[in-house]
C-alpha cells in the first residue's frame, strides 16, 4: 500500500527515483559521484547505496574499502517503502557477502515491485589501475537471472565469457550470446575509448552492441557506432554511461531508445570537455601546463539531455547497408516552408471520393487486407481517383501494387521495412514514408532518407495495439529536433482537442484516423481540423 502511494507521489512528480548500489570514488569521477551527476542532469531522483569507500586519484587506486552488509540492509530497509526505485543500477560489488546480500534483496524486492529493472555495470579494474573487484564468475551467477541490463566493456566483457584478456575472439555479437546465456535479459558491450578494447573500429570509431533477449530462442541486435573522441576528461565514464540507461530506463524508455539517448550522452560529455580545452585562447596557453592537462585525467563532464544531432550515433543495420548504392527517394515536392497539414488515413475507396475533392494536401491509402483479388483493383481505382486532383496519395503497406500502378507514394511500417525492396520503391520514383516508434527507429529510418518520417504513436489510440510505444509530446519534440529537413508525421490518437498541441511542436502533418471516420459529421471535421493547421 504504502508502495503505490510512494509510486504515486513519484508519477505526480515526474521524477523517477533511481537506486545506485556502487562505490565511492574520493577523485570524483567514478562510481557514486558519477551516478549522482548523471541522475540529477537526468531528471531523476538517485539514492546511494556505498559499497565500499575507495582511495584513489587520477593516477592510481590505492585502496577499497568495503562496507559492511548490514549496514545496506539497513538502508534499503529505510528507503524501501520511502523511496521505491523504477531502477536499481549496480556498479562496484566489494566482496562475496555483498553479492550474497545483494542477491537476496534483489528476489526479494523484485517480487514485490514486477516493473523493477536492474542494471549492472560490472566494475573489476579501476581506469586509473588497480583491481576493485575480483569476483569470480562463478560467484556472479545466481546475480546474473536478476539483471536486465548488463554493461560490461570489452574487456569485463571477454572475462564474463571466460575468455582471457587477451584471446582473439573479437566478435562482439559472439560474446553477447554467451553473456545473455548467464541468464540476464539484455547485454550492452561497450566500444571502449581504448583502442585495445576494440579492435574491429581501427580506432577511429565506437562500436556498442546491445543484445536483448526476446524469448528462450530469440534475441534482438542494436548496434551504435560513433567517431572516437579523444579526451582526457573521460573518468567516470563507464559508471555515467550505466547510470545514464537507468535513468532513461527510469523514465520509461525502451532498451533500444535509452541505448540510444545514453551513447548520446556519453558523446556529448566527451565533447563538452574537448570544447573546454579548445576554448583556452592561444594567448592563455602555457606550455609546461598545456602537457599537463594533457596528461591529465579529469572526470567525465555530465552534460544534460542530449538534443544535439551530432551527439546522435550512426544506427549499424543491415537495411542500411541493403540501400547503400540506391538513389535518395523523391522528395515531397514542398516549397521552402510549406508544410503537409492534415492527413487523413482512411481504408475505402468512398472515404476517398469524399476526402478528395478537400483540397488536402496528402491523403493515405490503408487497405488491411490481403486478398490481392479484392486490393489489387481498389489501388489501381485510387491511384486514378487522386490524378484528378492535386492531392499526394499514399499507399500503405502494398508497395508492389503502388509502384505497378504509380501512386504518388508508399508508406512503410517498421514490420515490413525488411521486407520491402526500397531500392525498386527509389527506382520507380515513388516517394517513401516510413513508420517509426522512439529515436532508434527514427534514427535508423531516417539514415534510409525517406521523403517523410512518422512518429507514433503519440496519444494512446484504439486504431491499433500501441503498448508500450506511446511517445507523448514530449518525446515527439526530442525526436523532432533530430529531423533536420525531414518532414515528420505525427499520429496516434490525435483528436480536435489534440491537435493544435501536436501542431505546435512544428511538425509537418498530423495523421489521423478516428477523428475523421469516427466524427459525426467527417467533412466538417476535417475541414475544420485542415483549417487549424495552415
Ligand atoms: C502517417 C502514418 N504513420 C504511421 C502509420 C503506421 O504504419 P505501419 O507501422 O505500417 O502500421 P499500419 O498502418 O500498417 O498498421 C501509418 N499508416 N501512417
Ligand atoms: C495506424 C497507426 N499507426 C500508428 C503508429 O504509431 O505507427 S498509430 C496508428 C493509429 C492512428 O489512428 P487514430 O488516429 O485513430 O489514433
Ligand atoms: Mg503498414
Amino acid at each position: 500500500m504504502r508502495i503505490e502511494t510512494a509510486l504515486l507521489g513519484n508519477k505526480l512528480q515526474k521524477k523517477p527515483i533511481i537506486w545506485t548500489i556502487s562505490g565511492a570514488d574520493c577523485s570524483g569521477g567514478a562510481g557514486i559521484a558519477a551516478d549522482i551527476k548523471t541522475g540529477h542532469n537526468l531528471n531523476v531522483e538517485v539514492c546511494h547505496l556505498i559499497t565500499a569507500n575507495t582511495v584513489q586519484n587520477s593516477s592510481e587506486l590505492i585502496a577499497v574499502n568495503p562496507t559492511q552488509v548490514e549496514i545496506l540492509a539497513l538502508q534499503v530497509q529505510a528507503l524501501r517503502f520511502d523511496k521505491p526505485p523504477a531502477v536499481i543500477k549496480i556498479g562496484l560489488i566489494a566482496n562475496r557477502e555483498q553479492i550474497n546480500w545483494l542477491i537476496d534483496m534483489l528476489s526479494e524486492i523484485k517480487s514485490q515491485l514486477p516493473n523493477l529493472l536492474v542494471v549492472y555495470d560490472p566494475v573489476g579494474r579501476a581506469s586509473v589501475g588497480g583491481c576493485l573487484s575480483s569476483l569470480p564468475n562463478s560467484v556472479l551467477a545466481p546475480l546474473m537471472p536478476l539483471v536486465d541490463v548488463i554493461t560490461p566493456n570489452f574487456i569485463e566483457a571477454k572475462q564474463l565469457c571466460t575468455l582471457t584478456t587477451t584471446s582473439s575472439v573479437n566478435d562482439t555479437r559472439f560474446m553477447a550470446e554467451k553473456i545473455l546465456r548467464l541468464g540476464c535479459k539484455a547485454v550492452i558491450i561497450k566500444g571502449g575509448h581504448n583502442a585495445t578494447e576494440k579492435p574491429n573500429d581501427n580506432n577511429t570509431h565506437c562500436t556498442d552492441v546491445c543484445l536483448q533477449s526476446l524469448s528462450p530462442t530469440s534475441s534482438q541486435l542494436f548496434t551504435l557506432q560513433s567517431p572516437k573522441i579523444n579526451t582526457s576528461y573521460s573518468h567516470g565514464s563507464g559508471c555515467s554511461f550505466a547510470s545514464a540507461l537507468a535513468s532513461f530506463l527510469a523514465h520509461n524508455y525502451l532498451l533500444r531508445d535509452a541505448f540510444t539517448l545514453t551513447k548520446a550522452f556519453i558523446n556529448q560529455g566527451l565533447l563538452l570537455a574537448t570544447e573546454v580545452k579548445n576554448d583556452i585562447s592561444d594567448d592563455m596557453r602555457d606550455d609546461k601546463n598545456e602537457v599537463d592537462r594533457n596528461r591529465y585525467y579529469g572526470a567525465f563532464e555530465q552534460g544534460f539531455w542530449p538534443s544535439k544531432p551530432n551527439n546522435f550515433p550512426i544506427i549499424i543495420n543491415p537495411l542500411n547497408q541493403k540501400l547503400q548504392s540506391t538513389k535518395c527517394f523523391e522528395p515531397l515536392d514542398l516549397s521552402e516552408g510549406e508544410k503537409l497539414g492534415l492527413y487523413p488515413v482512411i481504408d475505402s475507396l468512398a472515404w476517398l471520393a469524399l476526402l478528395l475533392p478537400l483540397n488536402l494536401n496528402i491523403i493515405q491509402l490503408r487497405i488491411k487486407g490481403n486478398n490481392i483479388i479484392e486490393v489489387e483493383p481498389m489501388i489501381e481505382q485510387a491511384v486514378a481517383m487522386a490524378r484528378d486532383y492535386n492531392c499526394r496519395l499514399f499507399i500503405n503497406d502494398h508497395w508492389q501494387l503502388a509502384i505497378k500502378y504509380g501512386a504518388y507514394g508508399v508508406h512503410i511500417g517498421q514490420e515490413d521495412l525488411n521486407g520491402a525492396d526500397l531500392n525498386a520503391i527509389a527506382k520507380a520514383g515513388l516517394r517513401l514514408g516510413i513508420s517509426t516508434h522512439g529515436c532508434y527507429e527514427f534514427l535508423l529510418a531516417k539514415q534510409l532518407q525517406p521523403s517523410y518520417l512518422a512518429v507514433g504513436a503519440i496519444f494512446p489510440t484504439k486504431t491499433k495495439n500501441m503498448t508500450g510505444q506511446i511517445q507523448g509530446l514530449e518525446n515527439l519534440t526530442q525526436i523532432l529536433a533530430l529531423a533536420d529537413t525531414t518532414p515528420v508525421v505525427a499520429i496516434g490518437g490525435i483528436n480536435q482537442q489534440r491537435l493544435d498541441k501536436v501542431w505546435n511542436t512544428g511538425v509537418s502533418a498530423v495523421a489521423v484516423v478516428t477523428a475523421i471516420t469516427e466524427a459525426q459529421q467527417p467533412v466538417t471535421a476535417t475541414k475544420t481540423m485542415q483549417a487549424r493547421l495552415c
